[in-house]
């Protein structure tokens, strides 16, 4: 006799894997990559250090860097197949792009399952579809603007390269340190709902591409990883300091959730917000002024209409704000989003293909009570 175990909706608090990739401790407001602490990595360390750390489990010596970057240099520029393709993908938002080019430029590869390659091959994966994302993604906003997609610059470091193919000027070292550090914070978090969909894919034994463009769909929607440019558009929509309340409790009065706050993990502040508040207030500005204030008001007006139920700022809202600032236009905050959390996607996806135990829960069937006759032809009266 199957015994069941009932979890949580949502799966919440519930354990499903080891990891030694990192973890989110949500009552410390603390988060770690490997035995580092994330924030201070990204005060220390340049994205592909950081990259390196989460694929190969330690950070790495100046000569294993300089190696590492040359096996990433030839895949940073697009594919013949992908300079064929993004045309045609031109008037699709840069993400669904994405999701699409990247399934393509892995089929073209090609990739073939994890269960059937060994490690360094799926590693060579990876690395090719984490190192080709930026590259897509611009080369998206620049052909949707009509414009030419640009080559990778070898001179440049990660951010401002990502920076100068999106808007083909060299970006000052402010705003490219500012989106490193974003870039650095948001590599990994934990078993989130996009990191576990692409462990369930890739504990089914499929390739690389197939987790990573899961995890992607996963990424889209507004709860997980499109709330930065929302968040952005909230600051809009209130307008100025005198509109603030009223904006936050009509919100919350239809039924709205504010975007940029509350998290599954943290029931304090989460260390990213912290982080990237300072960091927007290094370039200051009204904007940061004015975020700063809706940020303690939409905290306060939440503890009183939610008791108890410990909201306060995540990553997205101060995430749009840098981004902004950064000169990231809105439609690419959620994709510069995806060229940092395809690097913890990938350690992710290579930890679970070592294991072969498939990811497959139950469910509770609550619908009609089987088995009725099948109606006559198979059609209802
Ligand atoms: C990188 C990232 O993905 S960070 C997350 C980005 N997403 C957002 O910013 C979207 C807004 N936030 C949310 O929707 C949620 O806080 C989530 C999805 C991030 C986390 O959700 P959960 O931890 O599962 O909390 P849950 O959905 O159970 O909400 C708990 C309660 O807080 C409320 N709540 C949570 N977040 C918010 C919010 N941002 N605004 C208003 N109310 C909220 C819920 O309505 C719920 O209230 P109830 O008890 O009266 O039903
Ligand atoms: O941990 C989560 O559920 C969401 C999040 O902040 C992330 O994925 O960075």
């Amino acid at each position: 006799m199957t015994e069941f175990i009932e979890v949580p909706k949502g799966l919440d608090r519930v354990i499903v894997a080891d990891t030694e990739i990192g973890d989110v401790r949500g009552e410390e407001g603390f988060y770690h990559y490997r035995q580092y602490n994330a924030v201070e990595l990204a005060r220390h360390c340049s994205f592909e250090q950081v990259w390196y750390l989460m694929t190969h489990g330690a950070l790495p010596t100046r000569a294993q860097l300089a190696a590492f970057k040359e096996r990433v240099a030839p895949h940073r520029a697009l594919t013949p197949q992908l300079r064929e393709l993004l045309p045609h993908l031109v008037g699709a938002s840069p993400l669904d792009g994405l999701r699409t080019a990247l399934s393509a430029a892995c089929a073209a590869r090609p990739m073939r399952p994890v269960l059937d390659i060994d490690e360094d091959a799926r590693a060579e994966d990876a690395l090719f579809a984490c190192a080709v994302t930026p590259a897509v993604l611009t080369a998206m906003w620049r052909l949707g603007r009509g414009e030419t997609p640009l080559d990778p610059r070898a001179d440049l470091g990660y951010a401002a390269n990502y920076l100068y193919m999106m808007t083909g000027e060299v970006p000052t070292a402010e705003a490219a340190r500012a989106i490193e550090h974003y870039l650095i914070l948001t590599i990994d978090h934990g078993f989130n709902a996009s990191t576990f969909t692409a462990r369930v894919i890739a504990s089914t034994g499929a390739d690389v591409g197939a987790a990573l463009v899961g995890a992607i769909g996963a990424l889209s929607g507004p709860l997980h990883g499109g709330a930065p440019a929302r968040a952005l558009d909230a600051l809009d929509a209130i307008g100025g300091p005198d509109n603030i309340d009223a904006w936050i409790r009509g919100e919350l009065e239809a039924g709205r959730r504010i975007m940029g706050f509350g998290h599954n993990v943290y029931k304090t502040e989460d260390p990213r917000s912290n982080h990237l508040r300072e960091v927007a207030t290094e370039f200051g500005g009204d904007i940061v002024d004015f975020s700063k204030t809706v940020e303690r008001r939409v905290v306060e007006i939440l503890a009183e209409v939610k008791p108890g139920r410990k909201l306060y700022t995540n990553v997205e809202f101060y995430a749009g704000v840098v981004m902004e600032l950064s000169g990231v236009p809105r439609p690419m905050f959620t994709p510069t989003f995806t060229t940092s959390r395809v690097v913890g996607w990938s350690a992710n996806i290579l930890e679970q293909a070592r294991d072969s135990k498939i990811i497959r829960p139950r469910a509770r069937y609550v619908g009609a009570p089987p088995p009725q006759p099948v109606p006559e032809g198979g059609f209802e009266d």
